[in-house]
């Protein structure tokens, strides 16, 4: 009998995960877990509880200071910035939109590690692929696709980078509030697109996310994120009703079913 290693079907593992941020003596994790390829997870819990953090070390950019992480049964932080976009895309909370570049170039930018190393900075912009068209239209983008990207609103600003994380097509996508600055109506749009992407694609999305009724509607699983400590997980279903809740948001809820779907719904009383 050999020392073989455990045959997975998770996407993501986390094993002891480690970070301390930094000038203080404040850290995150442990944090220990797995999920399966095509399921939505939600990172629920207070300001500065570590949501982005994990996404961030999920995703590469934060180094753990102990622990691995591997997608694809493959360790995040030991790959280079072209392997790891092949496997995880990554929607930030905070935009930087001080790019000289058009809507279709930023978009152009997610789709750099997909393509062979000699073509990567080659691309004139005159004939976009066609995985770049179908996002700038997923994300109802199209007509502003030579606009200057510093010249766009908080809301269109999003959703160009959402469809750079998109035509990224990797199996793994993580996103921090992404609906933040988008109106309803596109904010529902999008959350239906992740929804298809997940339930007829097997893609696998981490998603921070402050409203709760929302979570409550879209996810598999809810993971609640505490100073620093994952201190819950499960079915939103148990979650969103979890006597804990109160005391880890310092707030009380009314909770309501909503009338079509049963899902709870999570009300300031
Ligand atoms: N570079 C850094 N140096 C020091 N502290 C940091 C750094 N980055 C984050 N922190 C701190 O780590 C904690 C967790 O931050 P994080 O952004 O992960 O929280 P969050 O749960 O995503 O919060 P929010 O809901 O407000 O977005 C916060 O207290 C934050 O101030």
């Amino acid at each position: 009998m050999g020392l073989e290693r455990k045959k997975t079907d998770a996407i993501v593992e986390w094993d002891t995960v480690l970070y301390r941020w930094p000038g203080g003596d404040r850290s995150f994790g442990p944090v220990n877990g797995s999920i399966q390829a095509g399921t939505w997870i939600g990172l629920i819990g207070p300001n500065g509880a570590g949501k982005s953090t994990l996404l961030r070390l999920t995703a590469g950019f934060l180094t753990p200071e102990s622990g691995s992480i591997r997608i694809g049964g493959q360790p995040v932080h030991r790959l280079t910035a072209a392997n790891r976009a092949r496997l995880v895309a990554s929607v930030p909370q905070v935009l930087n939109t001080q790019f000289d570049l058009t809507v279709a170039e930023v978009v152009n930018l997610g789709r750099l590690a997909r393509r062979h190393w000699r073509d990567r900075w080659g691309w004139s912009g005159r004939t976009l692929e066609p995985e770049i068209t179908e996002a700038l239209h997923q994300v109802g983008l199209w007509e502003l696709r030579d606009r200057p990207f510093a010249s766009l609103s908080g809301g269109e600003a999003k959703r160009v980078l959402l469809a750079s994380a998109l035509v990224q097509q990797s199996p793994v996508l993580l996103l921090d509030e992404p609906t933040s600055h988008l109106d309803p109506g596109h904010a529902r749009h999008f959350l239906n697109l992740v929804q298809q992407l997940v339930r007829h694609h097997q893609r696998t999305v981490i998603m921070a996310y402050h409203d709760l009724t929302t979570i409550g509607l879209y996810v598999d699983q809810v993971w609640v994120i505490h100073h620093g400590h994952v201190v819950l997980s499960g079915p939103p279903d148990d979650i969103l009703t979890h006597p804990r809740l109160a005391e880890i948001y310092q707030t009380e809820f009314l909770r309501l079913t909503h009338p079509r779907t049963n899902r709870p719904m999570l009300l300031f009383p």
